[in-house]
């Protein structure tokens, strides 16, 4: 009998590209429950508590009531939202962060879907701090734009409506709660200066790190090909490149990472593009729920 996963939250932007990733599939029945009863907590509660699996795909709040929902030692779990991020007793579920990091997730119960954003930023940072390339009190900034669908329902209305910006930088006051999970699983002793914006495009996002760098070009290079060169959703591309659009990856499930700047001066601009809905977040839910589940991790995913 094939796995059952219900998805807490379907019929939010999130789920909802959870749903297509699974519909169709014979290995997993997906479980959701109807519309009247979909915030019912005794209904979640009987759902959260029969599935093999869940995905959370809510607000913080109800993301950790959920987990408070569940009553037996059985049911594994992944959330999208921020709740767990930097929880110890959580695993956390970006397979490509880590040489061991599948392997966590294969054997986790709890495992912490990663952030949009930082699952660009770490992507472009984390192995060149483990090579020693980044220094681990580096003061780094992040750049970056997010198609409007990141902030969800309510976002999304906003934006459908007349009147939209069409840049709007925020987190100005520096304190987004993407952070401490960027630092954390960087391996940061500083927090990064995190400096997103909100653009008129549905999905889609373009990370940014720029930076002197203290070390030598090829090996910065190398470290980066070396981390995912047996990745099937995130690659390096040659960074000699004049410019890069949001909507390189949307749509899809994949990461594209380059290293761009000038060679002679060690100015550097490390770039990441990805789907805030795919890579950053359901593609992601997707892959984990695969690993866990023992199956073909990038089954149903958009590659
Ligand atoms: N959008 C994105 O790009 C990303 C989102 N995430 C995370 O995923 C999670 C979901 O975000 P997103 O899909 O964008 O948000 P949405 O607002 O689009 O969807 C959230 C859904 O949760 C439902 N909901 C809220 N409270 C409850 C509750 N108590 N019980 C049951 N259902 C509830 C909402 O109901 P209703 O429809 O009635 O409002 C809605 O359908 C968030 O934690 C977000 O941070 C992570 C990475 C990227
Ligand atoms: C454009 C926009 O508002 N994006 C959201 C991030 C996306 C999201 O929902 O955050 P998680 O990845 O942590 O779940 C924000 O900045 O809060």
């Amino acid at each position: 009998m094939s796995a059952t996963v219900f998805i807490d939250g379907a019929a939010g932007t999130t789920g909802l590209e959870i749903r297509e990733r699974l519909a169709g599939r014979s290995d997993l029945s997906v479980v959701t429950l109807p519309e009247e009863r979909r915030k019912d907590a005794a209904a979640r509660a009987e759902a959260l508590n029969d599935a093999d699996f869940v995905i959370l795909c809510l607000p913080d709040d109800a993301a950790r009531e959920a987990v408070s929902l569940i009553a037996n030692d059985r049911t594994r779990v992944v959330d999208a939202s921020t709740a767990h991020r930097v929880a110890p007793d959580w695993t956390y579920g970006f397979a490509e962060l880590e040489p061991d990091q599948a392997e966590k997730i294969a054997g986790a119960r709890f495992v912490s879907n990663p952030g949009c954003y930082p699952t660009g930023f770490l992507a472009l940072v984390r192995p060149l701090v483990r090579a020693g390339l980044v220094a681990a009190d580096a003061a780094l900034s992040v750049y970056a734009a997010s198609g409007y669908s990141g902030g969800g329902k309510a976002m999304i209305a906003e934006y459908e409506a007349p009147g939209a910006s069409a840049f709007r930088p925020y987190g100005l006051g520096l304190a987004h709660k993407h952070i401490p999970e960027m630092q954390a699983h960087a391996g940061l002793t500083r927090a990064p200066i995190f400096a997103p914006a909100v653009v008129p495009t549905y999905r889609g996002m373009v990370v940014e790190v720029p930076l002197f760098l203290h070390a030598d070009w090829d090996a910065v290079e190398n470290a980066l090909a070396k981390a995912y060169a047996d990745s099937a959703l995130v690659s390096v591309a040659n960074g000699d490149i004049g410019a890069i659009g949001i909507e390189e990856n949307a749509g899809t499930d994949r990461m594209t990472l380059r290293l761009c700047g000038n060679r002679a001066t060690g100015q550097a601009r490390l770039v990441a593009t990805l789907d805030n809905l795919g890579k950053g977040a359901g593609g992601a839910a997707v892959q984990n729920l695969n690993i866990m589940a023992g199956l073909d991790p990038v089954a149903g995913l958009v590659l």
